[in-house]
């Protein structure tokens, strides 16, 4: 008997795993990690890792290390893509293995979540209703969002427009998780993403914060020196929580009344009425998956394209003339039906995701097989970070990229016949599910500014330009520092009406 149990624990489990561990070493010794800078023995890069600036603090080591670096921190291996090619080469084609999250708190929220069978599920109720055909059912709303977005700027003080942006980013969000529609600043919504959005700011970048290393950190007081993000993640957590049941208790209250708007909770709760693909038991799963959609990216980009415009005037200047030399005549506000017949406005949104991409370091994929590329052992439970920063800086791609060059994209001669920076939407079975709706929520939201608005510099008390600076903000989410200017309205050009 005891003679069997050898016999079935050797075949078992002791075999499986001596052939593991041969294998493993073999490749670890046949290939050698990714180059990276010198490290120290066992805390390995701790003391080097930047505490601010991280995607551009990479892309200069690049320069010495390469296109696939490796750092290590207290044992944990860390990847850095950092050119397009790269990234696609692994994060895309080499998805099946390549899209794990590494384990970060939070992991029922869609973008943190452990890959498995519940973030398809997640992933398929997302795609399903922002996929780019149901995205097109949306374009009213968002116009609707980015006319009473101009109305709000034009009467904002030169530091108030910011607010504003936050409410159409969010608003556009509650529309269309919950059909929500926000009017004031002290709507639950705006205060929930507001308080979670500082939090985080503050939190750094998730994959490679103390408590993603550590995670029992989170039981640690908060007054213990060193690990604000265990205080952080408590002090997310009622907001996220109330994201969480906020908008599914309102929607159901307005099934109840007859008054639901179409909206991702009430499509997938009739859905789940009619037990179409989708159990009773999901209701925590549609729940989270419509709290993943609160993020600040849109807001984000927005704030990019004002500083854009207030630093290179002559590109607003230009764009005017093209949406008036389309719309003039007819002193209408632009819709989406002109978006083809606006290249130079094309060309400015694209390039304000290129020029400062909202998610410098995207959110980490984690490696769920050793790998071996070009001749390299990546080891598995790497965390993968896409360098999408160093991508939108590559000079064999963009020439002068630091430059706000929006004709870079049009064909020569006029332009450079440069790619759209696709990537700024990330890779593989993660790339950003909402690129659609963010696509369209930024396109209407710049070109109703440029159609309505002037944006131009404030003065300081002693009549001095204030020029801001070209600077942006750390966090998962990166934003231009806070700056003043002053947006007033286009004489000739209608206000908008809604
Ligand atoms: C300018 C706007 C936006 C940009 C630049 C952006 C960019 C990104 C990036 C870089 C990622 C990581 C992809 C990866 O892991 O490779 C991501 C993930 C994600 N984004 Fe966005 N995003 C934007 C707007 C939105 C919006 C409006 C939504 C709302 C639906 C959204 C929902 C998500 C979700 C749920 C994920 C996680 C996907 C997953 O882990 O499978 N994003 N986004």
């Amino acid at each position: 008997m005891a003679f069997g149990i050898l016999i079935f624990i050797t075949f078992t489990v002791a075999l499986p795993l001596s052939l593991y561990l041969i294998y493993h070493r073999r490749l670890s010794n046949s290939f050698p990690l990714p180059p990276g800078p010198p490290r120290d023995p066992i805390i390995g890069h701790l003391r080097h890792m930047p505490s601010t600036n991280r995607a551009a603090v990479f892309h200069k080591w690049s320069q010495t290390y390469g296109d696939v670096m490796y750092l290590e921190v207290l044992g944990n291996p860390i990847i850095v893509l950092n050119t397009e090619q790269v990234a696609a080469e692994l994060l895309n084609k080499r998805s099946a293995i390549y899209s794990d999250r590494p384990r970060i708190g939070w992991s029922t929220t869609l973008s943190l979540m452990r890959y498995g069978k519940r973030f398809t599920l997640h992933r398929q109720l997302h795609q399903s209703y922002l996929s780019r055909h149901n995205c097109l059912e949306f374009r009213d709303m968002q116009t609707q969002e980015a006319h009473s977005l101009v109305k709000n700027l034009l009467a904002a003080p030169p530091s108030g427009y910011s607010k504003f942006i936050n409410r159409f980013s969010t608003g556009v969000i509650s529309q269309t998780v919950a059909g929500h529609r926000i009017c004031t600043d002290d709507d639950p919504y705006m205060q929930t993403t507001q308080a979670l959005r500082e939090s985080l700011g503050r939190a750094g970048i998730p994959g490679v914060t103390a408590l993603d290393l550590f995670p029992y950190l989170k039981y640690l007081p908060e007054w213990f020196p060193g690990f604000k993000s265990g205080a952080i993640a408590r002090e997310c957590r009622p907001a996220l929580q109330r994201l969480y049941d906020l908008p599914l208790q309102a929607v159901r209250a307005q099934m109840e009344s007859g008054t639901a708007k179409p909206s991702f909770l009430l499509s997938h709760l009739e859905r789940m009425k009619e037990s179409q693909g989708l159990e009773p038991g999901n209701y925590d799963d549609v729940k989270w998956a419509a709290a993943a959609m609160f993020g600040s990216t849109i807001w984000s980009s927005v704030t990019v394209f004002v500083l854009a415009m207030l630093l290179h005037p002559e590109y607003q200047a230009k764009a005017q003339q093209e949406i008036d030399s389309v719309v003039g005549a007819e002193a209408r506000l632009p819709g989406f039906e002109d978006r083809g017949e606006l290249p130079l406005v094309e060309c400015i949104m694209q390039e304000t995701l290129r020029w400062h991409p909202p998610t410098e370091l995207g959110v980490p994929h984690a490696l769920m097989k050793d790998d071996v590329y070009r001749g390299m052992f990546i080891p598995k439970g790497s965390t993968v970070f896409a360098n999408i920063r160093a991508m939108s800086l590559d000079e064999r791609t963009y020439s002068a990229p630091s430059k706000f060059f929006p004709e870079r994209f049009l064909p020569e001669p006029r332009g450079r016949g440069e790619p759209h920076f696709a990537s700024v939407y990330g890779f593989g079975r993660r790339i950003c599910s909402g690129q659609h709706l963010a696509d369209q929520s930024l396109w209407i939201a710049i070109v109703s500014i440029l159609a309505s608005c002037t944006i131009s510099t404030a003065f300081d008390e002693n009549g001095c330009a204030i020029v801001p600076e070209d600077s942006m903000s750390d966090g998962v989410s990166s934003h231009p520092n806070d700056f003043p200017c002053i947006i007033s309205p286009r004489d000739h050009k209608l206000g908008p009406t809604k």
